[in-house]
């Protein structure tokens, strides 16, 4: 049984507002989805790294050194879901991927994501029929708003809340079952198709580090971590 990477990069990044998609700015020397290819490279038990961008992607060829165990896809689609669809698709129908064998799916915008963690996951989940994902607990206190109003409705009780990460993973035959004729802008991650199948997949203590670059102001941080290493 392999592990494969598959980091969806087909979103445009316009929370961050920069003028390339934002996988594509460079942070702490190089762009921020090579830090996220260079980080499953690293780790010796990732058989393959698919990269999924967009069929208009015109960035990809210019500033990725693809190492060899990468390869490019271009198959992405409107929605992260779609994307990350489309990608087990190609990989099940090339044979680059068997059925028993995992996928983690993993933001290209994840690009701290700790060795400790990845490896924390593999080993709970990566024989795990039904697989699991990086989550940390809600630490802050949740507040519901009211309508569409900036005033408070209610108090939501967070115990038993968990923030799901990245990777995210499962066994390719399950995945891609999960992604069939559902609607692609109702599902923000893999978990959740999977668990319209009735199945529970593993929550896995993820990293405060593990942080998804969303806003402009998230850069500093992202960078500094980045700079710092990861362990
Ligand atoms: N159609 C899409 C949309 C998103 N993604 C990827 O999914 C990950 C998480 O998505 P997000 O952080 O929302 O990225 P964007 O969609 O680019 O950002 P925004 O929503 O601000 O436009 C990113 O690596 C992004 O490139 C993708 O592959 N295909
Ligand atoms: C998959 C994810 O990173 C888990 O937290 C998240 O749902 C992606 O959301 P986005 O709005 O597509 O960035």
């Amino acid at each position: 049984m392999k592990h494969i990477a598959l980091i969806p990069a087909a979103g445009v990044g316009s929370r961050f507002g920069a003028n390339c998609p934002k996988q594509y700015v460079e942070l702490a020397g190089q762009t921020v989805l090579q830090h996220t290819i260079d980080l499953f490279n690293q780790n010796s038990r990732i058989h393959h790294i698919a990269i999924i961008v967009s069929p208009q992607d015109a960035f990809v060829d210019t500033l990725i050194r693809l190492p060899e165990r990468a390869a490019v896809y271009r198959v992405g689609g409107e929605t992260r879901a779609e994307t990350v669809a489309n990608g087990v698709n190609i990989l099940l129908a090339n044979q680059i991927v068997g059925e028993k064998d995992t996928i983690l799916v993993h933001d290209a915008a994840r690009c701290c994501l700790p060795q400790s963690a990845l490896n924390r996951l593999l080993d709970t989940a990566g024989h795990h029929p039904y697989g699991g994902i990086l989550a940390i607990p809600v630490a802050d206190t949740l507040k519901r708003q009211q309508n569409q109003e900036t005033k408070i409705a209610e108090t939501v009780p967070r115990a038993g809340l968990w923030q799901a990460q990245t990777p995210q993973l499962f066994q390719a035959a399950l995945l891609q079952k999960a992604l069939q004729n559902i609607d692609f802008n109702e599902i923000t991650d893999e978990a959740s198709a999977v668990e319209r199948l009735g199945i529970q997949p593993l929550l896995v203590e993820g990293d405060s580090r593990n942080i998804k670059l969303t806003r402009a102001d998230d850069a500093d941080y992202v960078a500094w971590l980045l700079e710092r290493g990861n362990a």
